[in-house]
């Protein structure tokens, strides 16, 4: 009893043992699963030996050929692994440490590979190589163009902000900037500078047309004037030969009547003859009186018509005088903070800078940037953007004095000219400007936000050369930005 008590458990522990080993094939083939799979459930049941005898010849002969069948999976493993580090050793640019860690994995540690498992880790490595490569691959024009990305946006957006156009195109105007700021892709850059272009030579086509029909009615008018004096002084010649035939006849009747009347015997007669040529005469005058307020007449309607065309003409010639004016107004002016631009900063600055050549004054030259500007437009919008730097700059507007010129340089940076202003004075007024734009109430998505300016100070100084004061100011603002922004910085 106690050896079949033995025996029964050891059948239990190897039965046991065996169904556990039969799962560790399982999904290798499926009909070896089917197979082992009886083989358990006839394990389980305690089915007699001798019939499932048979089965387990079966299943080792499948056994068998997987055996085989893993060993050829293994050997196409091996060379697909090879294969694929070998074209990976081929990428151009692949760094230097992937580069000897793919050798040393293909030269000597596939080779120690002994099952399927152990080529885990190494596929493992060997995908962390391969994304390291692509990275490089990827990242070769990509990272020109990621570097390249913010400043052409910058200059583009610079460049829309100069464009003033009215109605429609204001409108296109606006959604291709609001396009360039929420790019990251150089492609839409791209074709946002096209767009702009294409904007630009509308424009131009339209202003062409426009110049164009005011030149042709100009010279309408002037046709019509030719026109017109020829044909009034050819009416005064015709006129003019009237006039001779009648003053001839004139003259002619009345060298008769004195003849006639020299030559008359009877008082009757001379009656009837004065009567006659007095007619006749009278006629005449009343003749010449016509002809003559003919005259008058077809001159005045010729001058009138005249006139009415000058004074059409005058009309579109100040119309036009006004909207050139208009332009080179606006061509002046920044479209979103309506604030002088950059052009007009620099004629001002050239301006100021000749003058200081010739009087040696005082000029303080201010360069004023928004601090963090991208994150603004970045957590609440570039709508929300473009209507900070239009709040900011009215203040910055309001607090200098009515003799300092202030301009938007560009993107998120102001420049002040304070003309007459000592840099030793201009402390005081600059930090009241920084003071003013820090205490404006921004509220964005009912988040009270604090904004400020970092600004930079210089004065012009004998020598100078326009660049080098503005670079003076600029290298200002740097040290008012790195040494912990909202601060003003002094160059002297
Ligand atoms: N909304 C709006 N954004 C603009 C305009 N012009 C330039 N910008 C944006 O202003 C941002 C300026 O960013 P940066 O030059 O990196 O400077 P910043 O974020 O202000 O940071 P610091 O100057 O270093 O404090 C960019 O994101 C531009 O896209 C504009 O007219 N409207």
């Amino acid at each position: 009893m106690v050896v079949e008590h033995a025996r029964k458990h050891q059948v239990d522990t190897l039965t046991h043992f065996a169904a556990k080993l039969s799962l560790s094939c399982k999904g290798m083939d499926i009909e070896l699963d089917n197979r082992l799979a009886k083989f358990r459930s006839a394990l389980a049941k305690g089915v007699d030996f001798e019939l499932f005898a048979p089965q387990i010849g079966e299943i080792l002969t499948l056994l068998k050929n997987q055996e085989a069948q893993q060993a050829s999976h293994q050997r196409e493993l091996h060379n697909s692994v090879l294969d694929a580090g070998k074209l990976l050793q081929k990428t151009k640019g692949l760094p230097d440490d992937a580069r000897r860690t793919l050798r040393h994995l293909l030269d000597h540690e596939l080779n120690n590979v002994q099952s399927t498992r152990d080529f885990i880790p190494l596929l493992n490595r060997l995908v962390t190589i391969y994304h390291q490569a692509l990275q490089v691959k990827l990242t070769i024009p990509e990272c020109q163009q990621s570097a390249m990305q913010p400043s052409l946006a910058k200059e583009l957006l610079n460049l829309a902000n100069d464009l003033v156009f009215e109605d429609e195109t204001a409108d296109q105007v606006k959604t291709i900037k609001n396009n360039i700021s929420e790019t990251d892709s150089v492609d839409d850059l791209l074709t946002s500078a096209i767009d702009i272009i294409r904007i630009i030579a509308s424009n131009i086509s339209k202003e062409r047309q426009s110049a164009q029909s005011f030149l042709v009615s100009l010279n309408q008018t002037l046709e019509e004037l030719h026109h017109s004096i020829v044909s009034t002084s050819k009416h005064s010649e015709a006129m003019g030969a009237e006039f001779t035939a009648l003053n001839k006849r004139i003259e002619d009747k009345i060298n008769n009547l004195t003849a006639q009347t020299q030559s008359a015997t009877s008082i009757s007669s001379l009656k009837a003859l004065v009567d006659y040529e007095l007619q006749s005469l009278s006629e005449d005058l009343i003749e010449k009186e016509r002809l003559e307020q003919q005259d008058r007449d077809m001159l005045l309607n010729s001058f009138q018509a005249i006139n009415h065309r000058i004074g059409s003409l005058e009309s579109k010639l100040s119309k036009y005088k006004k909207r050139l004016h208009e332009q080179r107004f606006k061509c002046l002016l920044d479209g979103l903070t309506k604030l002088p631009n950059r052009a007009a900063f620099d004629e001002r600055f050239h301006h100021e800078f000749h003058l200081f050549a010739v009087q040696e004054s005082d000029v303080t030259l201010v360069v004023i940037d928004v601090d963090h500007f991208k994150s603004i437009n970045d957590t609440y919008g570039h709508s929300a953007g473009d209507k900070t730097l239009q709040v900011i700059a009215k203040t910055l507007q309001m607090s200098i004095r009515k003799s300092d010129f202030i301009a938007r340089y560009g993107g998120e940076e102001f420049v002040l000219l304070m003309p007459g202003m000592p840099l030793e004075h201009a402390n005081k007024p600059l930090e009241k400007l920084r003071k003013a734009v820090k205490g404006i109430p921004f509220k964005f998505k009912d988040k009270q936000v604090e904004i400020t300016v970092s600004v930079g100070a210089t004065q012009f100084k004998k020598g100078d050369t326009p660049l080098g004061a503005f670079d003076r100011a600029d290298d200002a603002l740097y040290k008012a930005k790195n040494t912990g922004r909202d601060r003003l910085y002094i160059n002297k």
